[in-house]
């Protein structure tokens, strides 16, 4: 067990780097195996660890579990942190809103705290009721080894680590036996309410077989300019899925019938502009260019983004934007253009017409418009986040990035 978990960080974890190694730590079985195997694998290396609980608030005992994990993850040798999910609880669907929400509050601390990699415990019983799940109509995933965040635009540059994929709940549990260990058992687990929990039960009654993971391929790709993606026609759905969701700084990809579709009619050489989850797609003879749908305005996204001085934002899900020291307030460019500065509206010419409208603007106080894209003097920085998380998306990053 040690010697594949060791492979697998070795595999993925940047050689010598000294930035602590976040692990998602629930106080229970699977996670506490994680978080002795990081603790042994770190300390060695010299690289601290840090535990993140997330207490999600949904039972009355959840403030005392979260206060013993923490405890726990101390004794051990880890730097431990709490958060807390203080949303509003949906009244149906409460399993996946508590999960986009420790998703982005794991990704957020982590990024804080200056870790790239998150570990989370996902064994080999996750994947096989993934599977389970998806035989009985549900969209579950399977948990993948290596991937960004799923968080958007909180777990930007964090990318998740499953070292236990390939492991047994039983074994870990057995490991954890042989050390003396205890853990905590949620009860959420056995709750037959929920479809995961019915899945974990069927498949306790069963010798099941875990498949291997599937693999993508990378994709042959071209940024146009760093603010639009262009993709061959023959690429995969995952390609172009990934590539509306990263041009049009979406955080649901597109799937199902429409996106099927867009795959068939670019394999069909046929000249066309479609629109799909927030991203215009132009086909032409040289591939599909894909770049913010600027007429989304109206129903969501593009809204503007209000910054106080110094402060940093994500406009857009595409821009990371740091205010000077006065605040300021980000809007797409379309309709401002005619009010930016000569020389910016000089620069603005060597962009193709429809990334333009898109682009983010800066609005003073007085009303006074600048493109922190186009402005030279760099007082309002914005960083392209496309380029960065298309490559994540698409397994180009498949190693943890310098920082
Ligand atoms: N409350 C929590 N605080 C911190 N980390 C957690 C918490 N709950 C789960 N995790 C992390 O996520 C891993 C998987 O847990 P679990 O299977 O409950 O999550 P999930 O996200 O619901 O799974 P899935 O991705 O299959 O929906 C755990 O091993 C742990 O690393």
């Amino acid at each position: 067990m040690t010697e594949d978990f060791e492979a697998v960080l070795e595999r993925r974890l940047r050689p010598g780097a000294t930035t602590p190694l976040a692990v998602g730590f629930s106080g229970g079985g699977d996670s506490l195996a994680l978080l002795r195997l990081a603790l042994a694998w770190a300390v060695a290396r010299g690289r601290p660890v840090l535990a993140l609980t997330v207490d999600h608030g949904l039972n009355p005992a959840s403030a005392g579990w979260t206060a013993d994990a923490l405890a726990k993850a101390r004794a051990l040798g880890a730097d431990a942190r709490a958060l807390r999910w203080t949303g509003d609880k949906p009244s149906t669907g409460v399993p996946a809103a508590a999960r986009a929400a420790r998703h982005a509050l794991l990704a957020a601390a982590a990024r804080e705290a200056g870790a790239r990699v998150l570990l989370l415990g996902h064994t080999a019983d996750d994947r096989l009721e993934a599977a389970r799940m998806r035989a009985e109509g549900s969209t579950t995933s399977d948990p993948r080894s290596w991937g960004p965040s799923p968080a958007w635009p909180e777990g930007r540059g964090v990318f998740v680590l499953r070292p236990l994929l390939d492991a047994r709940r039983q074994a870990l549990r057995d490991w954890l036996s042989e050390q003396g260990e205890t853990w905590l058992e949620d009860p959420a687990n056995d709750d037959l309410r929920f479809a995961r929990a019915r899945a974990r039960a069927a498949l306790a009654r069963e010798d099941a077989v875990v498949a291997s993971e599937a693999r993508v391929s990378a994709p042959t790709v071209a940024f146009e300019g760093e603010h639009a993606l262009r993709l061959p026609r023959a690429a995969s759905a995952v390609q172009v899925a990934a590539a509306c969701l990263c041009a049009a700084g979406t955080t649901t990809p597109p799937r199902g019938e429409r996106l099927e579709r867009l795959v068939s009619r670019l394999r069909s050489g046929e000249t066309f502009t479609a629109t799909l989850a927030g991203a215009r797609i132009v086909a032409d003879e040289a591939g599909a260019l894909f770049v913010r749908e600027a007429g989304e305005g109206g129903r969501s996204g593009l809204s503007p983004l209000v910054l106080a001085a110094g402060e940093t934002g994500v406009w857009d899900g595409r821009y990371e934007v740091t205010a000077s020291d006065a605040p300021t307030t980000i809007r797409p460019l379309g309709g401002l253009a005619s009010r930016l500065p000569a020389d910016e509206s000089q620069a603005l010419k060597a962009f193709a017409a429809s990334v333009r409208p898109v682009l983010p603007a800066a609005v003073d106080a007085l009303g006074g418009v600048s493109s922190p894209i186009l402005a030279g003097d760099g007082t309002i920085r914005a960083r392209v986040l496309i380029r960065e998380r298309f490559e994540a998306a698409t397994g180009l990053i498949d190693q943890e990035p310098a920082t």
